[in-house]
């Protein structure tokens, strides 16, 4: 990556280093100092030290960590500050975007340092108060968050995801858990038993332990109405947005904005229901037949999709990526199992995995296979699940949310499960 400010140029690549620019190094790319000593660079700065070459100060960075809800959270603030007024920017798995125009297509949901740098300083070109930014367990082992000063870290949930990477779940919640060992303002979800933090400036938000913002009451009719006790204060606020777990993303995107801007809560609270949700996550493709395409791709992630359609029959399309954590498969299995009354196990994206070898691990974790079918086309798996839907189903195809390819091998193939669907029910969209 490479990053020309007005006085000096960066890189992290050897292969871009030269006697006019300084390579900045950390233990991702310090194996590579003496390719880019050959190739004349005389400039080498450590990633701690960025942050003295380059002025960050302003602009308030928001970063949001987590297994599940990050997307959803992080876009949920940067929608209520532009509600209430500010200029904004927003950085995840969707892209990158500044007041609502999109920016850059997803590389990274975290990208490297010199790209976040990069980013934060076109959102203060643009005049932007806030820089919204989804925080991986990637990107903090990888150091990719070194130097950002945050005037706010959010913590969603800790459960499991990426232990491929991470080989051990205590790795993985180590990881996240090191996200809020500082003094910087923190806002922890109450309800994870798993989360560990430095209590310094904290708030918490909850539905069930004491917290700052602590939901008294909710209820789903059409969407969500919520009531949130703030200390002596009440708020309520109305989403179309449906499943518990967007009541914890939703207040933890109220609270949020409460301590960045000091805004009357209320005055909050009534933006919320401008923001209609995520595309990918929770989104409502066909009303008859139900048709609910969702990104949820972790044990819990599945289990909290499932658990908000207890009042239909669920007909449950799923698969799990290759290269990716394994043995959440057969978990994942046994969550559809659970909740579902058909079954039909798919292809997510493979990767360089047999998607065969993928299916044989989810059906680990199926103990009665009676009502469940293997089809390894995604496509013909989504059609034989609405040939199957009547008014008391609920179709719900799980894993790949908004994601517009399919990635075989190396190969990004064309394929958006929302277009699928539209093309089987011949939807005018
Ligand atoms: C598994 C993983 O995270 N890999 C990341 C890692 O790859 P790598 O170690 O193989 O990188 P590399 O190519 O050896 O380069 C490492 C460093 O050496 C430098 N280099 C390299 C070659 C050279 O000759 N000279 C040199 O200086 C590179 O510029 C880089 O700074 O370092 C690369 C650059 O720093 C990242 O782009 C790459 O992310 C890959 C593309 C990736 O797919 N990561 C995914 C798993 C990821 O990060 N996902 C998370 C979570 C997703 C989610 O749950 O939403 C994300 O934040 O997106
Ligand atoms: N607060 C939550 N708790 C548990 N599951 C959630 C929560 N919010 C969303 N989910 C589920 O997890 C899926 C992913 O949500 P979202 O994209 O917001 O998470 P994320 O943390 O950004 O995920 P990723 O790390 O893959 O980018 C959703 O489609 C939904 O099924
Ligand atoms: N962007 C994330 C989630 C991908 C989810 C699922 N579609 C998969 O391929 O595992 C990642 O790269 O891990
Ligand atoms: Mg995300």
């Amino acid at each position: 990556m490479f990053l020309k400010t007005t006085d000096t140029s960066f890189t992290d690549n050897s292969k871009e280093a030269n006697a006019q620019n300084a390579f900045v190094y950390s233990q991702q790319n310090e194996r590579y100092i003496e390719d880019a000593k050959k190739s004349g660079c005389t400039q080498f700065i450590p990633s701690s030290e960025l942050k003295n070459h380059i002025d960050l100060s302003n602009i308030k960075i928001v970063g949001i960590t987590g297994t599940n809800g990050k997307t959803t959270t992080a876009a949920a603030i940067y929608s209520l500050l532009l509600d209430l007024g500010y200029k904004v920017a927003l950085q995840g798995t969707r892209g990158f975007f500044i007041n609502d125009e999109r920016v850059e297509e997803y590389s990274l949901t975290t990208p490297v340092q010199l790209t976040n740098f990069a980013h934060i300083l076109e959102a203060i070109h643009h005049g932007c108060r806030y820089f919204v930014m989804e925080v991986s367990s990637h990107a903090i082992e990888q150091k990719r968050i070194e130097g950002l000063e945050f005037a706010l870290k959010i913590h969603t949930n800790i459960t499991r995801d990426h232990l491929d990477y991470h080989k051990t779940i205590e790795e993985y919640i180590q990881v996240k858990n090191s996200f809020f060992e500082d003094d910087t303002p923190k806002l922890i979800n109450k309800d994870d038993k798993v989360v560990k933090y430095n209590v310094k400036n904290g708030y918490a938000y909850s539905l069930d332990e004491p917290s700052t913002y602590k939901v008294q009451a909710y209820s789903f009719k059409e969407g969500m109405s919520v009531m949130l006790q703030y200390f002596e204060q009440t708020a309520t606020f109305e989403s179309n947005m449906m499943g518990i777990f967007n009541v914890y993303n939703l207040t933890a995107a109220v609270a949020a904005v409460h301590i960045l801007t000091q805004k009357p809560l209320q005055s909050i609270c009534n933006e919320i229901e401008n923001f209609a949700g995520v595309s990918g996550r929770m989104q409502t493709v066909s009303e008859n037949p139900l048709v609910i395409i969702d990104f949820a791709h972790t044990p819990d992630g599945m289990k909290k999709v499932l658990e908000s359609f207890a009042h239909k029959e669920i007909i449950c399309v799923f698969g799990a990526g290759g290269d990716r954590d394994r043995e959440k498969r057969p978990l994942m299995g046994h969550i559809a199992e659970l909740y579902s009354k058909h079954i039909i196990v798919t292809s997510d994206n493979p990767r360089f995995e047999d998607p065969d070898i993928i299916i044989e691990d989810i059906l680990k974790g199926i103990k009665n296979q009676n009502n469940t079918i293997v089809e390894i086309n995604r496509k013909e798996a989504i059609k034989k699940a609405i040939a199957m839907a009547d008014e008391k189903s609920v179709v719900l195809v799980l894993g790949k949310g908004d994601e517009s390819t399919q990635i075989i091998y190396d190969q990004k193939l064309p394929f958006s499960d929302k277009q699928v669907i539209e093309e089987i029910l011949q939807l005018n969209v």
